[in-house]
């Protein structure tokens, strides 16, 4: 691909990637995908993102289509998994007066990444970069979308908004733009399916950054697939259905079993009994009769969990495991689980499926719970006993009111590290002194261990 002509002033300078078929180990990409990348022309130039290093000498043709890559003169980083900084270290050995814009955590990524004490600029939330010629870039942090050195550049004059992988889709459009999309069908499967395995783990931060958007936007230039400008609205649309939280009024709990001759299946119908008595909204599941797809998507969306498993050849068979496998364990905090299995003499299942669970930090007892061949009265009684207990430790909410302002006094957590900021202690390191209440950080601080915008923090419980 060529470089194009997006508005004036403004090039397309990716590359097309269409013989990928998996992206991050994990994600089909049924149409390859792009690797996007953008230069703004005037009296300043800015090169936005770069690309996964096995295109870099395409991506400097691109560029010197336009200009001599000599003459760029910053490089604005907006999110640094290296299919975008991947060429970074090779584009600052061509031009060394290129200065680098990134926030905070994105500087540091890069630097591990390229393992150089690159020229980098860290900018936060209103930081600008004027251009001259009127033309002022504006920084908005959007983090974790989908890594925490997420940001967003708003360019005034031309009403375009850089996103980076929010809004994305891994599609090769070669016009780069999505009103010449002629496989429609196709594209939005992908955009979907885009969200789905990049987006949704992060739903709270989505909504975050579709409320961060200019309202005057005229075109999003995202970091794979086609540029948005016809369908904005259609794609900010999507992303908020399908990031907000569906209503709740009761705890939820899945049991998902696996059995060879239905012992393991009677203690997961006794669970779901307890369970079901406890006030939950019950999903029961034999992984052998329902759909992966299904089975993730209940396992995923309950407050409580409890797998079963028969002991086969010292493990637990694979289709449990397929299931625990997809279990996005980034959002599970107050959700607890529970193993369980009938056995014949080594009984391995339910203690494996156990550490497994533990390892994803759902809270859990401390033994998982199995039984010799078929259950007796005692051992079905003694399952909803073990399910009762896994629902005690379930701490997660239902229908939560609105949050309440912050109190100014508290501890405050950050959600990527878990750092713990005391308003006791302050944070002298950086100019905090004690006593210092979170809401009177200035705006400019951030985490002392991963350097996450001051955004990034809750309330400690
Ligand atoms: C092919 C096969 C292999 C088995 N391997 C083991 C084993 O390694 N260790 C064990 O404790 N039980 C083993 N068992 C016994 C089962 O775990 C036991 O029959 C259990 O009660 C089956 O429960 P289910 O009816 O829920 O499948 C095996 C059973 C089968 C059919």
């Amino acid at each position: 691909m060529s470089a194009i002509k997006l508005r004036e002033n403004l090039w397309s300078v990716g590359v097309l990637n269409p013989a990928l078929r998996v992206f991050d180990v994990v994600m089909e990409a049924k149409y390859g995908t792009s690797y996007n990348a953008y230069l703004l022309t005037g009296e300043k130039n800015v090169l936005i993102e770069t690309v996964h290093l096995d295109y870099f000498d395409e991506y400097l043709d691109n560029i010197r289509q336009v200009l001599p890559v000599e003459q760029v003169d910053y490089l604005i980083m907006n999110h640094n998994e290296p299919d975008h900084s991947g060429s970074v270290a090779r584009l600052v050995e061509l031009c060394p007066k290129l200065e680098v814009i990134a926030t905070k955590a994105g500087k540091k990524h890069l630097q591990d990444i390229t393992n150089l004490d690159l020229p980098c600029r860290a900018v936060g939330a209103g930081d600008t970069l004027d251009l001259g010629g009127g033309r002022v870039l504006e920084f908005i942090p959007a983090p974790l979308l989908h890594w925490a050195d997420t940001m967003f550049t708003w360019d005034k004059t031309g009403k375009t908004l850089f996103t980076c992988d929010f809004l994305g889709a891994h599609y090769c459009e070669p016009t780069m733009l999505d009103r010449h999309i002629h496989a429609r069908k196709a594209y939005e499967e992908e955009f979907r399916h885009y969200y789905e395995c990049i987006m949704g783990p992060f739903k709270p931060n989505v909504l975050a950054g579709l409320d961060k958007m200019p309202a005057e936007t005229e075109l999003v230039c995202t970091s794979h697939g086609p540029c948005l400008s016809d369908t904005i609205q259609w794609a900010k649309d999507l992303y908020r259905q399908w990031s907000t939280p569906e209503p709740k009024p009761r705890r939820r709990a899945f049991v998902v079993y696996a059995s060879a001759y239905g012992y393991t299946g009677m203690l997961a119908d006794a669970a779901a009994r307890a369970l079901e008595e406890e006030g939950y909204e019950v999903v029961t599941a034999d992984v052998t009769e329902q759909p992966l797809s299904f089975c993730a998507e209940q396992a995923n969306r309950a407050d409580v969990l409890l797998v079963g498993a028969p002991t086969i050849n010292r493990a637990a068979p694979k289709p449990v495991w397929d299931v625990l496998t997809s279990i996005d364990p980034i959002h599970l905090k107050g959700c607890a689980a529970g193993a369980f299995g009938a056995y014949g003499w080594s009984g391995e299942a339910a203690p494996m499926l156990h550490t497994f669970l533990k390892g994803l930090r759902y809270a859990a007892p401390e033994a998982p719970f199995r039984v010799l061949f078929r259950p007796t009265e005692a051992d079905l009684a003694a399952m909803a006993d073990y399910a009762r207990s896994v629902a005690a430790l379930c701490t997660s909410k239902v229908d939560e009111p609105p949050a309440a302002a912050p109190a100014a006094g508290g501890k405050w957590v950050c959600a990527l590290c878990g750092y713990i900021y005391d308003p006791a202690e302050g944070d002298p390191a950086h100019g905090i002194a004690p006593g210092t209440a979170f809401a009177d950080l200035p705006a400019s601080w951030s985490c002392p261990l991963c350097g996450v915008d001051k955004g990034m923090f809750k309330q400690a419980d």
